[in-house]
């Protein structure tokens, strides 16, 4: 993904309100190999740079253990890679920080908090007063689609609505860029339409650069500016796709879009080459 640096003076002329485009995320040359308790070294991740620009939706697309969640893990700085590097901001990433957003299953919602302590967590923790805090929390909550569920607990909440509540959560800590690692992978079909519908009117009032791990190439297809395509043993990027669709995108009219259709039979194709049957390394 090539980016064109922007000198200020080139940015004369440009909407008010419109950031202009430049690198958020660089990963440079990454690999990931693991030791394992089963077998040798296993390399999950194979000398991988990817350049994501501000405000870009990223989709990671890849059969099941090409490293897709390796990669976001690397990009939250949870795990450190043992060749290359990945920048935020062109600063080395040494760990988890606020300007980064995880929204993974594994972080999942505080059974003892409700929606609203939930959502309030993070604005509180980052030393926001009280009743601010709420006020953000309320927004999001209302951003999400769940007003008149501030007080319920996340046993009380469909998987749907908990992914929604995990969405405001990382929203309410102000991040610039969300990791999402296949956030609607566990929800039925419906839910799952419903909820990539609201993720991208979200996205598309802020613009928040999204990093989004998916196994469907419908939904990395319907969301995303760009699908990097995986392929594995070991896990390296086969390909990067331009999606080259009209925003606002309205599934109605995408589904009648032949470029949308041409764009998932092509990805469906090099996804069936990618590898999806080969035994691990
Ligand atoms: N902590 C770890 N220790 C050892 N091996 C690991 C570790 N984490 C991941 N792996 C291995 O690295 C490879 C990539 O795993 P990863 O979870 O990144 O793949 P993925 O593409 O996200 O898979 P899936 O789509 O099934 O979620 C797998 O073979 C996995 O077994």
């Amino acid at each position: 993904m090539g980016v064109t640096p922007v000198r200020p003076d080139q940015l004369a002329g440009v909407p008010l309100g419109r950031r202009p485009a430049g690198p958020i995320i660089e990963i440079d040359r990454v690999s990931q190999v693991f030791k394992t308790s089963s077998r040798r070294d296993h390399t999950a991740l194979f000398d991988i740079s990817l350049t994501v620009e501000e405000g870009a939706f990223v989709s990671i697309l890849g059969p099941s253990g090409c490293g897709k969640s390796t990669l976001l893990y690397i990009v939250g700085g949870f795990v450190s890679p043992t060749g290359g590097a990945a920048k935020m901001k062109g600063k080395a990433i040494t760990g988890p920080g606020p300007d980064r957003g995880p929204v993974f299953q594994e972080f999942a919602l505080f059974p003892w908090k409700s929606v609203l302590g939930n959502v309030m967590y993070g604005p509180l923790q980052q030393g926001m007063k009280p009743a601010k805090a709420e006020a953000r929390a309320r927004a999001l909550i209302a951003m999400v689609g769940l007003t008149g569920f501030e007080k319920f607990y996340p046993k009380e909440l469909s998987g749907g609505m908990k992914q929604r509540v995990a969405l405001a959560r990382t929203l309410a800590y102000g991040p610039e860029v969300l990791l999402m690692d296949e956030p609607f992978g566990a929800l039925d079909a419906h839910t799952r339409t419903r909820l990539q519908n609201d993720l991208l009117e979200i996205w598309e009032r802020d613009r928040k650069t999204v990093l989004f791990v998916t196994h469907s190439v419908e939904e990395a297809v319907f969301l995303s500016d760009k699908v990097v395509m995986m392929s594995r043993s070991p896990g390296r990027i086969r390909q990067v796709i331009d999606i080259d669709l009209p925003r606002p995108r309205r599934r109605e009219e995408l589904l009648l879009d032949p470029r949308y259709q041409k764009y998932i039979v092509e990805i469906e194709r090099l996804f069936d080459a990618s590898g999806d049957n080969e035994l691990p390394s």
